[in-house]
């Protein structure tokens, strides 16, 4: 089986320009390679650079050097290194999901707007987008009254909630997880547990960031501990 997501030698440093232009050194010599249908939890002390990692595999961070190949359901191969932003926002709609920490809210649309939203833009109709959107909702808890309204004014965790919905409504080759039950009581996560367990299932490789050990003892098949990125000489 060959890998959906292949790093080679990724390095990522940070460059301060409002202070002096000093250099912050993040990764350096990150080798991992993700199969279809497992989970790699992202392991390391605080400020070791795991959020600047799954950042990166997202295409949010620019690749400083190294590979970061994707691997598309067509078989071929883009390389975040290279991408030109049209590719990584294509790879975005088609191959890669991220649930982040925190919904990032587009101010009075709805909820199930939100959460539809992704299955559409994938060439659903609305009414099936939106039965699937419901669907997630209901299983993450997330009363009904609330779907017609913008969460800006929803709890930490019914936004988290509406985020993770988002990020599960379409089943992405590589899905990337950044703490998704930090602000969850039990019943939530182990909805979130459930959503994991049956994405894996279909294929999906999943990388996450889960401070939570039970969560993470329970879904990660392997962990991926990120060491320090060898200081600026
Ligand atoms: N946009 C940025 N600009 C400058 N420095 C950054 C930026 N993002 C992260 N850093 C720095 O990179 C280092 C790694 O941060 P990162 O958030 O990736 O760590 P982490 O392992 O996810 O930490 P935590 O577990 O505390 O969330 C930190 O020293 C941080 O200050």
């Amino acid at each position: 089986m060959e890998p959906v997501l292949e790093i080679c030698g990724l390095a990522k440093s940070f460059t301060l320009h409002n202070q002096g232009g000093i250099t912050l050194p993040v990764l350096d010599g990150v080798d991992l390679a993700i199969y279809p249908g497992e989970c790699v939890a992202l392991n390391g002390r605080s400020g070791s650079g795991k959020s600047t990692l799954l950042r990166t595999l997202q295409g949010n961070y620019r690749v400083g050097s190294g590979h970061v190949w994707v691997r598309r359901s067509d078989g071929s191969r883009i390389d975040l290194a290279t991408a030109s932003p049209r590719q990584v926002i294509e790879l975005r709609r088609s191959t890669i999901g991220y649930v982040s920490q925190f919904l990032h809210v587009v101010p009075r649309v709805p909820a199930i707007e939100i959460v539809a939203e992704p299955v559409r833009a994938r060439g659903a109709d609305p009414a099936t987008a939106r039965a699937r959107a419901a669907a997630l909702l209901t299983r993450l808890n997330v009363p009904e009254r609330l779907w017609p309204l913008a969460p800006a004014t929803f709890s930490g965790g019914e936004q988290q909630r509406v985020n993770i919905a988002r990020g599960f409504a379409v089943e992405y080759p590589i899905l990337l997880l950044d703490e998704p039950t930090a602000s969850l009581d039990g019943e939530n996560r182990a909805a979130v547990i459930g959503l994991i367990d049956e994405a894996l299932g279909h294929g999906t490789a999943i990388v996450g960031i889960f401070h939570d050990a039970e969560v993470r003892d329970r879904v990660a098949g392997r962990l991926y501990t990120m060491t320090e990125a060898r200081a600026a000489a």
